[in-house]
């Protein structure tokens, strides 16, 4: 059997703003299917590493490797091919104030495809459908909507080209505890029946507990541990001890304080 390739292959990657070295030797694999937790300190290099992931900053070296091709091989032609692979749900939204739900999700396949507007009105209408928006709803502004429903507009135009693979910055912050439960619990099912790859950037435990099938601990400039909830906490170190350990972790992962 061939073994399963890695959809994202980091090789000793090291990085640097100027002379402040962000990476050294960092490894890290992902794989089908699965829905990585990025955690790490404040300036522990987590959006750095997205960065260079999505071929948006040139490492000092190492190599990166998505969907088993060089990012840096993906130019021209090749390049607009890979960016429909993948979906971006970035923390605010990022939606466009200007422009009603509809074309916010539309926009992606009006880049891409030169499609007839009315298969792009079945696509726009059924990406809303999966994320439990109505065609009501397509024609409010950004402005009409509350931050669940924006986190909700914003999954469907990441969802809009249905990629492989999907990079979720901070998926639930600005949500209250119910929201975010209710988007977490979305990110799931649509993972199950889609069966995406995930890459998410979190602070937030709850999320990390609920959504993530490995969690990969960003420290000392690299992937310090990688592993369960479980296998993360076996390891000592000041980052650990004070994310997953003590009251806050405790709460969140039914664990006893320490
Ligand atoms: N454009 C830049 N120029 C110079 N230094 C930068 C730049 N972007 C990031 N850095 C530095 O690189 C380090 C890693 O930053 P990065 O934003 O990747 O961390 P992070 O883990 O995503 O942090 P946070 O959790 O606060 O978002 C930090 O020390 C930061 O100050």
């Amino acid at each position: 059997m061939t073994p399963v390739q890695p959809i994202i292959d980091v090789q000793d990657l090291t990085t640097a703003f100027g002379t402040h070295i962000v990476h050294e030797h960092l490894n890290l694999q992902v794989m089908p299917h699965e829905i990585i937790a990025l955690v790490g300190g404040s300036g522990s290099g987590k959006t750095t590493l997205l960065n260079h992931i999505l071929g948006l900053q040139q490492a000092r070296s190492g190599s990166i490797k998505v969907f088993g091709r060089s990012i840096e091989s993906y130019q021209g032609a090749d390049r607009i091919a890979l960016t429909r692979r993948w979906g971006m749900l970035f923390q605010s939204g990022a939606l466009f104030s200007a422009l009603p739900v509809y074309d916010n999700v539309a926009l992606p396949l009006r880049e891409v495809h030169h499609l007839p507007e009315d298969l792009i009105r079945d696509v726009v209408l059924m990406r809303l459908a999966w994320v439990g928006l109505t065609s009501r709803d397509a024609a409010l502004m950004p402005s009409d909507l509350s931050g669940g429903m924006i986190k909700r507009v914003a999954l469907a135009r990441a969802l809009s080209l249905d990629p492989e693979l999907l990079f979720l910055d901070e998926p639930t912050a600005g949500l209250d505890p119910q929201r975010s439960d209710e988007f977490v619990a979305l990110i799931k099912a649509l993972h199950a029946q889609l069966g995406f790859t995930v890459v998410m950037v979190t602070h937030d435990l709850d999320t990390i507990r609920d959504l993530s099938t490995r969690v990969a601990v960003l420290a000392d400039k690299h992937v310090l541990v990688e592993g369960t909830i479980t296998d993360v906490m076996q390891i000592k170190h000041p980052f650990i001890e004070a994310f997953f350990h003590g009251e806050r972790g405790a709460r969140a992962l039914g664990t006893t304080a320490s």
